[in-house]
């Protein structure tokens, strides 16, 4: 089955995660489209970040199942997920600091080649016809990222929001179907989470997005479908209006020291 015929690119079922005797996630569902972003929010130690890598494919649940395009999904390589489709980006960014901006995002592009990951820098693996392509890609998704101009630094040499611009170029450069955003907006100025607004707004013309966040007013301005979990539990769902108004999710936040407010 496709995506086509249950409108659905993934699936998550009944999901539980333990690490030792603390269930981090239990028994959650969360359900993707093409073309949706669906947020994922709740206070500090909520479970998101463990349903975000279960949900790359780097985390194997203790039960549930997963589902990309209707078909059983397993935990997989990041390569592996990117030949997929899937492409995620990191909290910490994750940038390689000794390769240079465009050789960082080739990387990302490498990872849907035949080659496997890292082969092309490694040379293992390549063609230069294949090397030529891949670097032409990735200087295109540098151009779209606004960060063309770069190609030749290290990362470290640059601005903070420069350094996530290629962070986005790297994920989107192999054209992901569903690109999963580890808090976008974290250590962003007001005036560039704005522009990152509009940015997932354009992704998901393209590609489904799945956002873990913080900041809740990006969280409410861009996602079609909200997932509030609590204790490793989801406590609501539905659209930003719904997600706003219920009082489960208002309580999480006030029992909660230091998390904000959902607004
Ligand atoms: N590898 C691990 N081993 C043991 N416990 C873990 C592990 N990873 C997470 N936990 C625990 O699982 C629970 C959920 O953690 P998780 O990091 O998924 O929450 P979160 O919602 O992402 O929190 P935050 O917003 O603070 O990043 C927490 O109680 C955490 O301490």
């Amino acid at each position: 089955m496709t995506a086509t015929t249950t409108g659905e690119l993934l699936g998550a079922e009944d999901i539980t995660v333990r690490f030792g005797g603390l269930t981090a996630l239990d028994r959650v569902g969360l359900h993707v489209g093409p073309g949706s972003v669906v947020g994922l929010i709740g206070p500090n130690g909520a479970g998101k970040t463990t349903l975000f890598n279960v949900l790359s494919g780097v985390l194997r649940p203790s039960e549930g199942t997963l589902t990309w395009k209707g078909e059983p999904a397993v935990a997989r390589r990041p390569h592996e997920s990117a030949r997929a489709g899937i492409a995620r980006t990191f909290q910490g960014l994750n940038l390689f600091p000794k390769l240079s901006v465009l050789d960082n995002v080739v990387v990302g592009a490498d990872r849907t080649a035949r080659g496997g990951p890292l082969s092309m820098l490694t040379g293992l693996g390549h063609h230069h016809s294949d090397e030529k392509r891949l670097r032409a890609r990735a200087m295109e998704a540098l151009e779209s990222f606004g960060a063309a101009q770069y190609a030749d630094r290290l990362p470290g040499t640059l601005p903070y929001g420069v350094q996530k611009q290629v962070a986005l170029a790297r994920a989107c450069v192999a054209d992901p179907e569903l690109l999963l955003l580890d808090e976008p907006a974290s250590g962003l100025s007001s005036d560039q989470i704005d522009a990152l607004a509009e940015q997932i707004r354009t992704f998901s013309e393209d590609m489904a997005v799945v956002l873990v966040e913080h900041h809740m007013d990006l969280v409410m301005r861009v996602c079609d479908h909200i997932v509030v979990l609590n204790f490793g539990e989801v406590i609501a769902t539905g659209t930003p209006d719904e997600v706003r108004n219920d009082p489960a999710v208002t309580r999480a936040y006030l029992g909660t020291a230091g998390n904000g407010d959902p607004e």
